[in-house]
């Protein structure tokens, strides 16, 4: 990777935008002509990711695509979200997570309490968000043809309340996952309205998806953390970070083991931002008794067994595989 990190840099002292940061476009005409290096692991080769596209995920695990989900699909995005958060829509296997400060607070209206949908699968409005062609474009690079939305996630990043709880510690996203190779995995995650610093843009560690899976716990933040908050365990907070700073439609691909978080949001509004975490088909379970991931596994097999009502022969991977769902190609696999 040593050359292509010297090419990339040549590149790159040609740009005036950030390395990572990229028009959307329906052609491979910016494709540029620089040879390929010999081995590419992290991504496939078709037309729709450029040679430098390419390298900047090989070399810092992550890429933007500026204005690739319109306006007036976010805009409904966002009015489905409303009208759940109003009760008015039910939607199956959905988890609606409050921020722990406000939780233990007696004085906050209902609509403003929630920070986080989780498992929107069933929510027909809200998954078209997984499904939308130019997403799976990309995505196709990294997992290949056969593709299932494994995990949904609208994040309503509240105001802090001035515990920090807004935070999300810096984590790896394959800490919760069963399922590998890990490099046929990435998160899209797409930005509903500007997300800067002052409101808690995403922090990202360039280059740390070549690393491993690190142990992860909760924070030692001296307050309240958020349920399955879990940060990476001996996080050095001096390490070179990125602020991803995006704006309404622009959306990260990133992968499983990039090292990220995000900060306080200080404004006075809720911070919007829709994911998919997408994986191939062909990718295989696995048991994580006995890894770091184990603290994760069993507190996600609490909480199931207490929704669904103490079945404790639900493993792990079988809540992965129920959450699930084909979104291109054929269920080979998972
Ligand atoms: C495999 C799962 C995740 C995959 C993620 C992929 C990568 C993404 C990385 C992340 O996003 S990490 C954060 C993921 N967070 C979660 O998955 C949390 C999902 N949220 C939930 O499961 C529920 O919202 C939660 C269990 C936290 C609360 O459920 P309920 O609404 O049924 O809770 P309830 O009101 O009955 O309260 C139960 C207890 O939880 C407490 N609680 C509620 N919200 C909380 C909160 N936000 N933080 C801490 N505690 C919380 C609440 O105070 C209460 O405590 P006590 O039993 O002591 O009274
Ligand atoms: N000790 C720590 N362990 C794990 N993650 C941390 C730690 N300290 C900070 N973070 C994380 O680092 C990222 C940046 O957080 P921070 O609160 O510094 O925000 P910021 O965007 O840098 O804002 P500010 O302008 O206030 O510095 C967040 O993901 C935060 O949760
Ligand atoms: O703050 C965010 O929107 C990112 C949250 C995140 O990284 C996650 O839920 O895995
Ligand atoms: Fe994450
Ligand atoms: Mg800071």
């Amino acid at each position: 990777m040593a050359r292509a990190a010297e090419r990339l840099k040549l590149v790159l002292n040609h740009l005036d935008r950030p390395p990572f940061c990229f028009q959307a476009s329906s052609t491979s005409s910016q494709h540029v002509g620089y040879p390929q290096p010999h081995s590419f692991r992290y991504t496939f080769d078709n037309d729709i990711l450029s040679s430098e596209q390419r390298l900047a995920y090989e070399e810092n695990g992550f890429i933007v695509i500026k204005g690739l989900v319109a306006e007036e699909d976010i805009n409904r995005f966002r009015e489905i979200f409303e009208r759940i958060c109003r009760r008015e829509v039910k939607v199956p296997g959905l988890v609606v997570m409050r921020d722990v400060s406000i939780v233990k607070s007696e004085f906050i209206p209902e609509q403003k309490a929630v920070s986080k949908l989780q498992n929107f699968q069933e929510e027909p409005e809200l998954f078209r968000y997984c499904s939308l062609p130019q997403i799976l474009k990309y995505v196709e690079c990294f997992t290949g043809s056969n593709i299932m939305a494994m995990h949904t996630m609208l994040i309503n990043k509240p105001p802090d309340t001035g515990k920090k709880t807004s935070r999300h510690p810096m984590h790896q996203d394959l800490h919760y996952f069963a399922f590998r190779p890990s490099d046929r995995v990435v998160c899209a995650w797409t930005a509903m309205e500007r997300i800067n610093r002052q409101n808690g843009c995403l922090v990202v560690l360039p280059g740390s998806h070549r690393g491993t899976l690190k142990e992860h716990d909760y924070p030692e933040w001296g307050g309240d953390v958020n349920k399955m908050y879990h940060g990476i365990r001996d996080y050095d907070p001096n390490s070179p970070r990125v602020h991803v700073e995006m704006e309404k439609g622009d959306t990260v691909f990133f992968h499983p083991l990039l090292i990220h978080g995000s900060g306080m949001n200080k404004t006075q509004g809720f911070r919007k931002a829709i994911s998919c975490h997408y994986a191939s088909a062909d990718c295989y379970y696995i048991d994580v008794t006995g890894t770091s991931q184990e603290n994760i596994a069993e507190e996600v097999k609490g909480i199931a067994a207490r929704r669904l009502g103490a079945d404790t022969s639900v493993t792990f991977q079988d809540i992965w595989a129920i959450r699930g769902r084909l979104v291109q190609g054929n269920r080979t696999n998972l």
